[in-house]
């Protein structure tokens, strides 16, 4: 792939649902490679952009291009293989085991997972493979999580995309998630977009934040520059938020 080319780009995307416009006319580029939160208020329309990509939502205007390819003229079973995707919402099929779910996007594009395939998908989400046979209430939310990042994983893509992956997760369980998820991406060279309401998970795991408000984006820079007072008013109202509660901890920890 040319390298000049993003891998992603959204190309003045506009989603109205009757009369609401969720997404008000986003252009940006995404580079192969980067690591990118997507931040800002609930309803700032971050979830409809991010479902344009793997086309749960169709671009009102506008058009969403995947490795220079518009997605709309992608087919779908190689849409899904090339874009993983964890979602809120979307979670485990409760009636299929653990192997089941792991291997059914590849199985609905005609193709058979092998179990020892499967069983290196748990370990790089750091489950024992032992957990293939189990079924979904049989694991912990985090665990769960665990089985939907290596569903992403399973046809090998190119693209990650994640809307709130460690929303419902504990602080613990969440930051170990996210690492790995970072990890991950950089290991097996992703790309890599998450929606998360967590400034201070974007500013640690991100190489890039996206800010929306009402539809469009507002913002768009690297942690540091946000950390240094870039971004505008929306941004620094958002980087905020963690940096009074390190600095109210730090106030604690010095107070006699
Ligand atoms: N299928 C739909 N039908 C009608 N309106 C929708 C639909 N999906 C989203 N919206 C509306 O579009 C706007 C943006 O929603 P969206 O879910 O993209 O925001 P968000 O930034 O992801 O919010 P949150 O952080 O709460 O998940 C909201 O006003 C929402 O009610």
């Amino acid at each position: 792939m040319d390298i000049a080319q993003p891998l992603l780009r959204f190309d003045g995307v506009i989603c109205r649902f009757g009369d609401v416009t969720a997404v008000d006319g986003v252009t940006c580029d995404i580079a192969a490679g980067s690591f990118v939160a997507l931040v800002g208020a609930s309803g700032s329309g971050k979830s409809t952009l991010l479902k344009t990509v793997n086309t749960l939502v169709a671009a009102t205007e506008g058009r969403v291009l995947f490795a220079q390819a518009d997605v709309r003229d992608l087919r779908p079973a190689a849409l899904r293989r090339r874009v993983g995707y964890v979602f809120q919402g979307i979670g485990l099929f409760p009636h299929f085991s653990v192997a089941e779910n792991i291997a059914i996007g590849p199985r609905l594009a005609g193709e058979k997972l092998a179990p020892s395939r499967i069983a290196e998908l748990l370990e790089l989400v750091e489950l024992d493979p032992a957990f293939a046979t189990r079924m979904p209430d049989e694991l912990s939310g985090g665990q769960r999580q665990r089985v939907g990042v290596a569903r992403a994983l399973a046809g090998g893509p190119e693209l990650l995309i994640m809307d709130e992956p460690f929303g419902a997760l504990d602080p613990i369980t969440r930051d170990a998630l996210g690492r790995k998820v970072r990890e991950l991406h950089d290991a097996l060279g992703l790309t890599t977009v998450m929606v998360t309401h967590d400034m201070a998970e974007a500013l640690l795991l991100a190489d890039r934040v996206l800010v929306m408000n009402a539809g469009a984006l507002v913002a768009d820079e690297t942690p540091r520059a946000l950390l240094a007072g870039a971004g505008g008013a929306i941004a620094q109202g958002l980087v905020a938020v963690p940096r009074q509660q390190a600095e109210r901890l730090a106030a604690m920890e010095r107070a006699p």
